[in-house]
């Protein structure tokens, strides 16, 4: 952080209060909107922000809403339906008459509720960015009878996805009264190209149950304008967006075009990927259950290689830029000797070398477990194979099959030598540990995501991915969540843990251990991950949890 404008971050900005509009007798101050311009002015540390990605902020075409506060503080707020609609009459939420709510000793979320990014502070340090809390608010903008709701589920499939639509369907129901909800059908191109089915508690009473989504999904064929025209047409105006970090830059697009033409129409993400490769939430729904899962092919693995004359278990799994199923998988498991992932590059011959350390631990132990997440190597096979280069239907690049090749490979490499036989089985479990239903806490974690992006679209809230930062559900700007991937930072403690836990080599060359001695960031240093990570927001949040 430049020190100026790290000294000038502790300048006590003007003293906000946050804006709650959906509780109009809030006596705060509107929040301000600012321009990514602007931005530098308004507060030192979106400035940071700004500076960092202008590019993006200047192509979301929309106003940041960020609110300075004392000592640092920063509420990176989320558009509401009041910011370009004037004159929107509010209602009681029915919340305060639902006899299973009037409990509850205060069901509604106070007006000033932010949930902090960084719960890892000092006692000098800035509050930093926060986001607006989520939850149920005393006024509602949309009348009951006057809900047309709509669910969509886009990109790959993820344990949990059926909870989550049952979820809307039920919480719109049975908390807010809402019994006008469709379903779009195979993803995006459903709203132009599909029908809709109409969604009743009754019809998703029991699609918790079952893997897959029952509107179908898909890849490709987002239209923003056929999109939105069909919203339009349809009467619909509230937008429940499931998917990965692709659908969020979608659901960003539709956002921004429902602002434009000045429709009143709620548009709530809830994220979703197996590769928990979105960031600022703690995790994506269904990751849990996809890492409980990879354990039954880990463990057949390791049953096939302990039980034959130097076995090797290979077990290729998801993650196509991002290993966190590989890594928890693998910390889950103990009986993984060898985790590649796509955040850590490795070499097979040679000093340091994959096949070094097979042959080591095979004479050592007599089998071993490899996992190789499906997006690690790549690199490795374009050298040997002729690169695809290929792409999905989303633009996401098609991988080679790293599974097969790293089989092959270490195969041709134990037959070059006569004198140690080597049995390796391959296990490819990849679309299995996503097609399962969710197991009990994603179950739960799902019903909270559902729950947050119904009462924030109720209150009108409006282009925000719900989520749960450090534990506490949130709304966070679209411009957040899309603006990086998460990815496993290979200088944090979870890694280091990793690497000690199966003892395999860092694969950083003779070269770059030299280098890192020097610069301070030696191979210790990588083990006990003191040198932090870069990627502030999962090392932040990940090492925090961790203690
Ligand atoms: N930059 C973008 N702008 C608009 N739409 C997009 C963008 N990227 C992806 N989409 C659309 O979002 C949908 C899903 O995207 P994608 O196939 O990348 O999966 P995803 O949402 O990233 O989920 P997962 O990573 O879990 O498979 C597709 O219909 C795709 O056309
Ligand atoms: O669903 P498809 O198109 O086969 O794509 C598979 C990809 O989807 C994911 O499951 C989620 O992005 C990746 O882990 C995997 O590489
Ligand atoms: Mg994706």
């Amino acid at each position: 952080m430049d020190s100026s404008i790290a000294s000038s971050a502790y300048v006590s900005a003007p003293k906000f209060r946050c804006f709650d509009p959906s509780n109009s007798s809030s006596p705060m101050s509107r929040t301000r909107n600012f321009s990514a311009s602007s931005l530098a002015s308004a507060n030192p540390t979106g400035a940071m922000r700004a500076s960092r990605s202008s590019t993006d902020f200047a192509t979301e075409k929309d106003q940041l809403k960020i609110v300075p506060g004392v000592a640092g503080y920063v509420l990176e707020d989320v558009p509401h339906l009041t910011d370009y609609i004037s004159d929107l009459s509010t209602y009681p939420n029915p919340l305060q008459d639902n006899p299973s709510y009037s409990v509850v000793k205060q069901y509604f979320v106070n007006v000033d509720d932010t949930v902090a990014q960084k719960i890892v502070v000092h006692k000098s340090s800035p509050r930093g960015t926060h986001f607006r809390r989520a939850g149920p608010r005393q006024k509602v903008y949309f009348e009951t009878d006057d809900v047309h709701a709509c669910i969509v589920t886009c990109g790959g499939l993820c344990p949990g996805l059926n909870t989550v639509i049952r979820e809307i369907i039920c919480g719109l129901n049975h908390m807010y009264g809402v019994k006008q909800v469709l379903g779009i059908e195979g993803g995006y191109r459903g709203f132009y190209a599909r029908n809709t089915i109409p969604l009743t508690p009754k019809v998703v009473n029991d699609i918790h149950k079952r893997g897959g989504t029952i509107l179908g999904t898909s890849r490709g064929g987002h239209d923003t304008s056929k999109i939105v025209d069909s919203i339009q047409d349809r009467g619909i105006n509230q937008v429940y967006i499931i998917g990965g970090d692709g659908t969020q830059r979608g659901a960003a697009a539709i956002y921004e075009e429902i602002k434009r033409r000045g429709l009143k129409v709620a548009v709530a993400g809830i994220p979703k990927t197996i590769d928990n490769d979105i960031p600022v939430i703690d995790k994506s729904f269904g990751f849990d259950t996809a890492v409980e899962e990879a354990q039954r092919a880990i463990n057949a693995a390791h049953v096939e290689a302990e039980s034959v004359e130097n076995g090797v278990g290979v077990v290729k799994l998801m993650g196509r830029y991002s290993g966190f199923i590989a890594m928890y998988a693998t910390l889950a498991s103990r009986d993984v000797d060898c985790c590649l992932i796509p955040e850590s590059p490795f070499y097979l011959e040679g000093e340091g070398g994959l096949f070094e350390f097979m042959e080591r631990r095979l004479k050592e132990n007599g089998h071993m477990v490899i996992v190789i997440a499906e997006g690690a190597g790549q690199e490795l096979l374009s050298e040997s194979m002729r690169s695809m280069d290929k792409q999905d239907a989303s633009g996401n690049k098609l991988l080679q099959d790293v599974g097969l090749w790293i089989s092959q490979k270490i195969r041709d490499h134990f037959a070059s030598k006569q004198r140690m036989v080597m049995n390796l089985k391959y296990i490819d479990p990849t679309y299995m540990i996503r097609a399962i239903p969710s197991n009990a806490s994603d179950n739960v974690y799902c019903t909270l995501l559902a729950h947050s992006a119904i009462h924030g679209a109720m209150a009108g809230y409006t282009g925000f991915t719900v989520g749960p930062v450090n534990g506490r559900h949130a709304y966070i700007p679209f411009y957040r969540v899309i603006e990086t991937q998460n990815k496993v930072v290979i200088t944090d403690r979870m890694w280091a843990r990793l690497l000690s836990s199966t003892n395999q080599p860092s694969f950083l060359s003779a070269q770059e251990i030299k280098e890192g001695k020097r610069s301070g960031d030696s191979t210790a240093t990588l083990l006990d991950g003191d040198n932090g990570g870069d990627s502030e927001v999962y090392t932040e949040a990940q090492a925090e949890k961790e203690g």
